[in-house]
């Protein structure tokens, strides 16, 4: 990454480097309270206030470890009494006679909570928020910090509740609000990202594909740069000459005739939201019910007797992930209906790190997960990030946008409670299994998972399917697609009905052109289509029949 002479970028570059010095030390001091405080700091000020949160609350855990006595008491209180004794541990001096650990131990309780309810704040995570300040101030009842963010709170629940036409009274703890949005993005240090577009990487991914859809490529190849905005009323898509990005879509190598299949993936980059028994554990298709007569019973983990698998390839491939979590349950069927969705993403998430656990390897590093597609914000830091001439941020990220979705519970707890389970150690390991890390792998799972939902409308099954998401959307595909264990395309014998398709044109696939998938159900209106894609696309669609009909709605609309 550049930086250029500006002091705002000379800032961020300085900051940076504190960053990758205090990450070396604290792989090898994992306990040091100051130390994840110091880190957390640092996020705070480069603007990422959700790493910070997840630095802070190690640092309290850590506390805790000590205080209850718990698993890592002996760690913790030895690099506690070091850092107490240590001159640059982040405290003022010990008064009176106090200790200085019981002394140390104050101060730190102190500025983790400080950090911990401020980020909370600034991540929209007013529930949790609540929650840790209500804490402090029983732990320092005369803060006038905390006694601050009590009555900011206070004002920010009521301004919502003003907007949701509620009285303040009548909202629960319970139901305050607990998600927000943090940067999506390709962290300055992270070494994991391959370049995608390098000739390497597509030498990679062509031998991978070959294997799967022998006559199809991928390629580099240019797409519209989408946003939200380029289908209001005032500002006519087909009025302005989109940019363009480089990004990457998969090709014929040769003519491809009607009704011919195409690809065929298995992954074992799976969710299964629902009960176990009636899936795959690895490739998440339908399990045969036991009466169903002359299909395969399903074969069950000769160790703990709780996963199935549809067939021994599976089975085999079990013994990529499944290790980490034999004998491990981690269930996510209760949470609330308006939560399912996010749930298979930390199902994927889980999946993912217990693929790199079984493999020690980097989580970034698995094949599955490296080369897909994260869609992050793509912005020139250096350019972008603003602060003040005092250092101070222009807002708490820094000026760069956020469109991650975030919360305590999905993008710090439920992560480091998956790692406990599958007996890693959250704080020697922490250099590995870090929140940012989490949150690369949720921008990559949310920019091209599938979904399937039950019966009743819920989310039930996730996968990411890591060559056929690079097939590119359009509104008029020229293949279609299921998804059962394996996802398959076939080349449409039958193209799309629209009315602006030149005659001329017939199913089937020439040499070269682009395989175009899609994202939503092509049999709705333009603006249905639209607003179902708009997730999986980051704006919305601009493929030739979008710009047709919608061009033929407004004309409508102006003649009435
Ligand atoms: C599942 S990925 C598809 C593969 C991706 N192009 C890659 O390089 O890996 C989805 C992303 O591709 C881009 N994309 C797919 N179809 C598109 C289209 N019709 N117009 C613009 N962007 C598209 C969007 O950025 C979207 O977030």
């Amino acid at each position: 990454m550049e930086y250029t002479n500006t002091p705002a970028a000379s800032i961020l570059s300085e900051r940076l480097s504190q960053l990758d010095y205090l990450l070396q030390c604290v792989s090898v001091q994992p306990y040091s309270i100051p130390l994840r405080l110091k880190i957390a700091k640092v996020y705070q000020s480069l603007g990422y206030p959700d790493l910070a949160i997840g630095e802070a609350y190690l640092a309290l855990v850590l506390l805790d470890e000590i205080s209850d006595e718990g698993e890592y008491y002996e760690q913790a209180t030895e690099a506690a009494t070091a850092d107490a004794a240590a001159t640059d541990s982040l405290i003022d001096q010990p008064v009176g006679k106090e200790e200085p650990l019981i002394w140390a131990m104050k101060c730190w309780s102190n500025t983790a909570y400080t950090i911990l309810v401020d980020c909370l704040i600034n991540c929209a995570c007013l529930r949790s928020a609540f929650d840790y300040n209500s804490r402090a101030l029983k732990a320092f009842p005369e803060s006038a910090v905390f006694k601050a963010y009590k009555e900011t709170l206070s004002t920010i629940l009521h301004a919502y509740c003003k907007t949701k036409n509620i009285n303040f009274q009548d909202l629960d703890v319970q139901d305050y609000p607990d998600r927000g949005f943090v940067r999506r993005e390709l962290y300055p240090w992270n070494k994991h990202e391959p370049d995608r577009y390098a000739p390497e990487t597509l030498e990679f991914l062509n031998e991978e594909i070959a294997v799967i859809a022998p006559k199809l490529e991928v390629r580099v190849t240019e797409l519209p740069i989408l946003s939200p905005e380029n289908a209001s009323n005032e500002k006519t898509p087909s009025d302005q000459s989109p940019s363009f990005v480089k990004q990457l879509g998969v090709f014929a190598k040769e003519d491809l005739a009607p009704g011919e299949e195409i690809l065929k993936e298995k992954s074992i980059l799976t969710a299964v939201g629902r009960l176990h028994d009636s899936f795959c554990d690895a490739c998440s298709a339908s399990l045969p019910n036991s009466r169903d007569e002359g299909k395969e019973s399903p074969i069950p983990c000769e160790e703990c007797d709780e996963v199935f698998f549809c067939s021994p390839q599976c089975h085999e491939l079990s013994s990529l992930y499944h290790p980490a979590l034999c004998d491990v349950s981690f269930d996510l069927s209760g949470v609330p209906a308006k939560e399912a969705a996010d749930s298979l993403y930390s199902l994927l998430l889980l999946r993912a790190l217990a693929m790199a656990e079984t493999q020690d390897m980097h989580p970034l590093d698995l094949k599955e997960v490296k080369f897909i597609w994260g869609d992050y914000h793509g912005l020139d830091l250096p350019k972008v990030w603003k602060t003040d001439s005092d250092g101070q941020l222009a807002d708490p990220f820094g000026g760069v946008p956020q469109t991650l979705p975030f919360s305590f519970e999905a993008n710090i707890l439920r992560p480091l409670h998956m790692l406990e389970k599958m007996d890693i150690n959250i704080f020697e390991q922490s250099p590995r299994y870090s929140f940012w890390v989490f949150n690369t792998l949720y921008s990559k799972f949310r920019g091209t998972a599938s979904a399937r939902q039950g019966l009743d409308g819920r989310p039930e099954v996730g996968a990411v399917h890591p060559l056929w998401c690079l097939a590119n959307h359009s509104c008029d595909p020229n293949v279609r697609w299921e998804w059962q264990g394996s996802i398959r395309f076939w080349v449409r014998e039958k193209l799309v009905e629209w009315e602006g398709r030149p005659e001329t044109e017939r199913p089937g696939l020439k040499e070269g052109e682009e395989v175009l998938s899609h994202y939503c159900d092509v049999r709705l209106p333009v603006r249905e289509r639209r607003e179902w894609a708009v997730g999986a696309l980051g704006g919305n669609c601009m493929c030739r029949r979008c710009v047709w009909e919608e061009a033929k709605e407004k004309r409508k609309a102006d003649t009435v």
